[in-house]
């Protein structure tokens, strides 16, 4: 790790690095557009590993092979000038929105149910609504189709992250992640990230792995809205996946509590690209700055405790080092 800095800090200013800078982590990190307001830093202070040196550091998910976004003529957005519009199910942004209990709210002949999934005013502003936050529901956002500008509140994971994280090295659990301020509650921390390929691809890699199910560690299914009776056939299939393993943002480096303080959720900005939902971590309670930032792996459906009975399956189980009360035991 020393050396990985001295070599970053003395030497990366100098012309004719080329090469060695595209693998230098603290170059990636720089090269971060929010690399002022919202830096990524890496610090290890419990012993002297580096990261890993295939590794890479990318702000935005990388479009594998055979995996395509939806093409202009098929994008649509909403038609909300007045981007306070969004906040109502009127914005057709927010058509898909299921949300039968409301705020009702009559405006004129049109109804106005306010479906919105993030506070529209005061200090929670751009913060997930608790009714979200307690459900797997997606979220629909406004995105760079609609006309309802860029500082439109219904934009909060398309503005990305916007909070200053630092990679650590923890005691026991290898890397981890943390803030270095502090977070409330419904606020979006980033996204996880990583090369979008498709199943065959993702299965493929599984094979290769000598763990199973270490690689699906970092491979997400993007399957929130998979349906074997869409009209879209690219919904109907096995769903794309987001492999972090060797490219991804800091989110990547983020460890399992079985009492998390973050969860993922699916957010979708073109209702044509629903096959390339995102992944958007939010924090689920307030959380300090310097505590470790972690999610539920399985966010709960979990078997392991019943796998954990059986002495022949234990005997490959991982064990939780997550320390919290009501830990399970096992990560798998
Ligand atoms: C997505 S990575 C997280 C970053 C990882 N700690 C690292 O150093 O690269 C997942 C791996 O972290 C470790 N890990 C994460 N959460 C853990 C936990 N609660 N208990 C034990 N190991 C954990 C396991 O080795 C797991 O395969």
């Amino acid at each position: 790790m020393e050396e990985a800095t001295k070599q970053h800090f003395f030497h990366h200013g100098e012309p004719g690095l080329e090469a060695e800078k595209q693998k230098c982590h603290f170059c990636q990190i720089r090269s971060f557009a929010t690399r002022a307001r919202f830096p990524v830093t890496i610090v290890n202070t419990e012993d002297d590993v580096a990261l890993d040196p295939h590794y890479r550091f990318v702000d935005n998910s990388i479009l594998g092979k055979g995996v395509e976004p939806t093409k202009g003529e098929f994008l649509t957005g909403c038609e909300c000038v007045d981007a306070e519009d969004c906040e109502y199910n009127t914005c057709t942004c927010l058509q898909d929105v299921d949300d039968t209990s409301s705020d009702d709210e009559g405006y004129g002949e049109k109804p106005r149910r306010k479906v919105y999934a993030y506070h529209s005013h005061g200090t929670k502003t751009g913060h997930l609504r608790s009714k979200i936050l307690s459900s797997r529901n997606p979220i629909y956002e406004c995105h760079e189709s609609c006309a309802c500008g860029p500082d439109c509140p219904n934009r909060v994971v398309e503005r990305g992250r916007r909070i200053p994280l630092q990679i650590f090295r923890t005691e026991n659990r290898g890397w981890g992640v943390r803030s270095t301020v502090d977070i409330k509650k419904g606020q979006f921390v980033d996204r996880y990230m990583g090369e979008i390929i498709t199943a065959q691809e993702a299965n493929r890699r599984r094979a290769k792995s000598h763990i199973a199910q270490r690689k699906d560690v970092y491979l997400f299914a993007l399957d929130k809205f998979s349906d074997p009776e869409s009209f879209d056939n690219r919904l109907r299939g096995p769903p794309l996946e987001v492999d972090g393993e060797f490219m991804s943002g800091p989110t990547r480096f983020v460890n399992h509590s079985c009492e998390p303080n973050m969860r993922i959720f699916a957010r979708v900005g073109d209702h044509a690209d629903k096959h390339l939902h995102d992944l958007a971590l939010f924090a689920i309670m307030d959380i300090p700055r310097g505590e470790e930032l972690t999610f539920d792996y399985v966010d709960g459906i979990d078997d392991s405790e019943n796998d954990a009975l059986d002495p022949e399956k234990r005997k490959d189980m991982t064990r939780c080092l997550c320390g919290s009360k009501s830990c399970r035991g096992f990560l798998w």
